[in-house]
């Protein structure tokens, strides 16, 4: 089968490799969809991750979906030809954190497109059984693809206790706030404010239903946040990472709300005033990955509360991967995918 390997920092190549055989506890997917997610630029741009270093051909890609093409020996309720889409990481199930629902939070996860665990940009995955969720008729594999970013949603709205009437801000209008945005929506959110400093991204946060959209780049953004809040919001989710945006954040927060810290910036460390979070009795929160989500994710693709497929700006076949991730590298795009299977 044909995978595509990231062998240096820039150089990801289409090799011929064996078809993997599932164990007894596996399925085996025919890949044919994968989202291109900014963690897979990460490793292509610079072959590492923190102290995590690429020292093995690996395989990117973790929002994938497919058709079963092969069940293993004890696995039920899954037959050939089933549309699923594949949960990225699998976790111990041993530990106190799989024992008790967070297996987000394993210290032993396999997550995809990590060292030591290849990712979806290859034809055939096998992958657990119990990490593989099947898709109603009406939802597309593209958009099976995607309930790994609209799980980072759910996750952050589960997190943030979004409730009915709330009012939200998403900082940061990348694929991750914008399906925030819209988790936040179906959990009842009444007024959503997202802010973002590329024009296009405040565009689509518009189309994809923010009722204001607040350029980062224009003056103070938690003052305009207060005056369209009433006050500040609820609960704030902080999407991009960005240092003056997890300051932003944390100043718009209204009085006994949440903050809940999504995006992932390993050097952006920020001053706290801990007397303001302990006079205004705020929550700070961070969010990682997601346990127990997808059937939610999949649900909202089912009642159509998500459009998913709005977020996409191209598919591109396995065999133009290095074209696709760096297409997928201007910041005006807002998801790029991999069509697999399909040339
Ligand atoms: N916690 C988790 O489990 C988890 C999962 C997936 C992604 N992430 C992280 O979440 C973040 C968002 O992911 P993404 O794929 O949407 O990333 P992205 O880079 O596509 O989107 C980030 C957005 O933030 C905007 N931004 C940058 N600086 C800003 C500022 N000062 N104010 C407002 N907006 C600003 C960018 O223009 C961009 O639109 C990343 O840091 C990613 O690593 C975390
Ligand atoms: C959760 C996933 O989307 C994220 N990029 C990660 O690697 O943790």
């Amino acid at each position: 089968m044909r995978a595509a390997e990231l062998v240096d920092a820039g150089d990801v190549r289409l090799r011929d490799v064996d078809r993997p055989e599932p164990a007894s506890d596996e399925v085996l997917v025919e890949i044919t969809d994968v989202g291109i997610c900014g963690s897979d630029l990460h490793w292509y741009e610079h072959g590492r991750m923190g102290d995590r270093i690429v020292e093995e051909p690996l395989v990117l890609g973790h929002e994938s979906a497919g058709r079963i093409a092969e069940v293993g020996s004890d696995v039920e309720g899954f037959s050939s030809g089933d549309r699923v889409a594949v949960e990225p990481g699998v976790p111990c199930r041993r530990c106190e954190y799989c024992r008790t629902g967070r297996y987000n939070l394993c210290p032993d996860v396999s997550f995809m497109a990590t060292p030591g665990t290849d990712g979806a940009f290859r034809e055939y995955v096998a992958w657990p059984a119990d990490f593989v969720h099947p898709l109603p008729d009406s939802v597309s594999t593209r958009d099976g693809a995607l309930c790994e970013p609209i799980s980072v949603g759910l996750q952050a709205v589960d997190r943030g206790e979004v409730d009915v009437g709330d009012s939200v801000l998403v900082v940061g209008a990348g694929p991750i706030g914008t399906l925030a945005m819209a988790c936040a929506r179906a959990a009842g959110a009444s007024e959503i404010a997202v802010t973002d400093i590329v024009d296009s991204k405040l565009e689509r946060a518009r189309s994809f239903g923010a009722d204001h959209a607040i350029d980062g780049r224009a003056g103070d953004v938690a003052e305009r946040v207060r005056d369209h809040l009433d006050g500040g919001a609820d609960v704030v989710i902080e999407a991009s990472g960005a240092r003056p945006a997890v300051e932003t954040a944390l100043d718009s927060v209204a009085r006994d709300g949440i903050v809940v810290l999504v995006g992932l910036a390993p050097d952006a460390e920020v001053p706290v005033s801990t007397y303001d979070l302990v006079r205004g009795q705020i929550d700070v929160r961070g969010s990682y990955r997601f346990a127990n989500q997808y059937d939610d994710a999949i649900a909202l693709l089912e009642d159509g509360r998500i459009d998913v497929g709005a977020l996409v700006d191209f598919a591109d076949p396995l065999s133009e991967i290095g074209e696709a991730l760096e297409r997928a590298s201007d910041p005006a795009i807002l998801k790029g995918m991999v069509s697999v299977g399909e040339e």
